[in-house]
């Protein structure tokens, strides 16, 4: 099932036509789909809450994937927590209806205010990744008169994900701190009066496409549940982080089925049999990644000697994937190919003066001309949400589609939001 689809020779979002958004939001635009991303919520927690049955599991949206207003709203609503790194995440969550009773605050480095300001609003959970934040916590805690639950984040030595640049589960990232200094912290953490350490967390990478990586680390996590519990701790929570991939190459068909969900949900559910530990899982990607596309219009052709320029009016500052991790994104025209046409291989770019603003190179698209409108698959998850004004570009529109209902959840940035907060030094006229 795909909510993106060919209809009466168009592209389709649910049952809006994609050249209405363009005509009346303009483009370049982020359009997304609701029933994708409550179908994908729904898939998703369901087969989680089959690991630990008779305890719950707790699905926490881990909202840097995709923050749209629209889209918090419409998983709060589903009933998910929000997985935060930021005070702003937290902000926007509140604002989104995610009770603080359903916020995990995860992130490698965390500042003081932005801890003060979680143990104030009363989230359910700190993830803490160093010596120093698990001591700030307790004294800001225990300056509000507060005792924070907290888990520790542990860093599992084990590296997966699509992309050298998003793996963070290998010793040699950033990410956590070690299973040998974790026995330590935790007795250490016994003894302070503004933490409450509940449990574990442990996050490998993102776009993983294979249980192994993620069973790897579980298993030593579990057993570093039981190695800690041994020594007298109390562990309760076992947070097992997100990164679950989505096809992103599936020419016709993007829904993941249930089936990579499931098999991951029962290595869980064998793997943690019997451990009496509640179940947190941080899903991003998958919730969201297939339920949004950018729709985008050729400006231009720029045809070479050796190859022709496609020059469409999105950049790398709207969708910076392909730039970053040289992503592959489907691109579908959004009038429908007829069956057999011609194919030209194009080099898709933005108007950004940098080499890197190609979305991919030598593609077989069908003959495309200026004003046609073409639709970057697959780009609901850490598109907008990575996007910035690089070249003075304001950021772009987002849209909610419902049905055949659409609202805009974000309007395009206009110029004097883009400019106007800037000032000018005293010594300058
Ligand atoms: C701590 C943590 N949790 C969850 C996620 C979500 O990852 P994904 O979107 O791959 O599910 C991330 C990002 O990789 C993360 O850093
Ligand atoms: N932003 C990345 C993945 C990193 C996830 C956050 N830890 C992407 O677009 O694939």
């Amino acid at each position: 099932m795909h909510h993106f689809a060919y209809r009466d020779g168009a592209l389709f979002a649910e049952d809006v036509d994609l050249r209405e958004i363009a005509d009346k939001v303009g483009t370049p635009v982020y359009v997304y789909s609701s029933a994708t991303i409550e179908r994908h919520y729904r898939l998703y927690e369901a087969a989680m809450a089959s690991t630990a049955p008779g305890k719950p599991a707790h699905v926490f949206y881990a909202m840097k994937a995709n923050s749209n207003l629209g889209v918090l709203k419409t998983l709060a609503a589903l009933g998910a927590g929000a997985d935060t790194v930021s005070e702003g995440e937290i902000r926007k969550a509140l604002a989104a209806g995610f009770p603080a009773s359903k916020i995990v605050f995860s992130g490698v480095g965390k500042a003081e205010s932005e801890l003060a300001f979680a143990v104030e609003a009363g989230i359910y959970q700190v993830n803490i990744e160093t010596e120093g934040e698990l001591d700030l916590l307790s004294k800001v805690a225990q300056r509000l008169g507060k005792r924070q639950e907290a888990v520790f984040r542990v860093n599992p030595d084990i590296g997966a994900g699509g992309h050298a640049k998003i793996t963070t589960g290998s010793s040699a990232n950033k990410f956590g701190v070690s299973f040998e200094e974790v026995h330590r912290l935790y007795a250490r953490a016994a003894n302070m009066a503004g933490v409450r350490i509940m449990g574990l967390a442990v996050h490998i990478g993102s776009q993983i496409r294979e249980v192994d990586a993620f069973e790897a680390a579980y298993t030593k996590m579990r057993d570093l549940v039981l190695a800690l519990r041994a020594e007298g701790h109390r562990v309760d929570r076992l947070d097992l982080g997100g990164g679950l991939g989505i096809p992103y190459e599936v020419p016709k068909d993007f829904d993941h089925g249930p089936g990579l969900i499931e098999a991951y949900a029962g290595m869980v559910a064998k793997l943690m049999q019997g451990l009496d530990a509640e179940l947190g899982f941080e899903p991003g990607r998958l919730i969201v990644g297939n339920a949004g596309i950018l729709l985008t219009k050729v400006l231009h052709l720029n045809p070479r000697p050796t190859k022709e320029f496609l020059v469409v009016d999105a950049a790398m500052n709207d969708l910076m994937r392909p730039a970053m991790y040289e992503a592959y994104h489907e691109i579908w025209p959004v009038a429908e190919p007829a069956e057999g046409a011609k194919t030209i291989a194009y080099d898709v770019v933005g108007p950004i003066c940098e080499s890197g603003d190609t979305f991919t190179a030598g593609r077989e698209l069908s003959a495309l001309k200026p004003g046609d409108l073409i639709a970057f698959m697959t780009a609901g998850a850490y598109g907008a949400s990575m996007s910035s004004t690089y070249n003075q570009r304001p950021l772009v529109a987002e849209v909610l589609v419902k049905g055949d209902k659409f609202a805009v959840t974000r309007p395009r940035q206009t110029y004097e939001e883009l400019i106007g907060t800037d000032r000018a030094p005293p010594w300058l006229p």
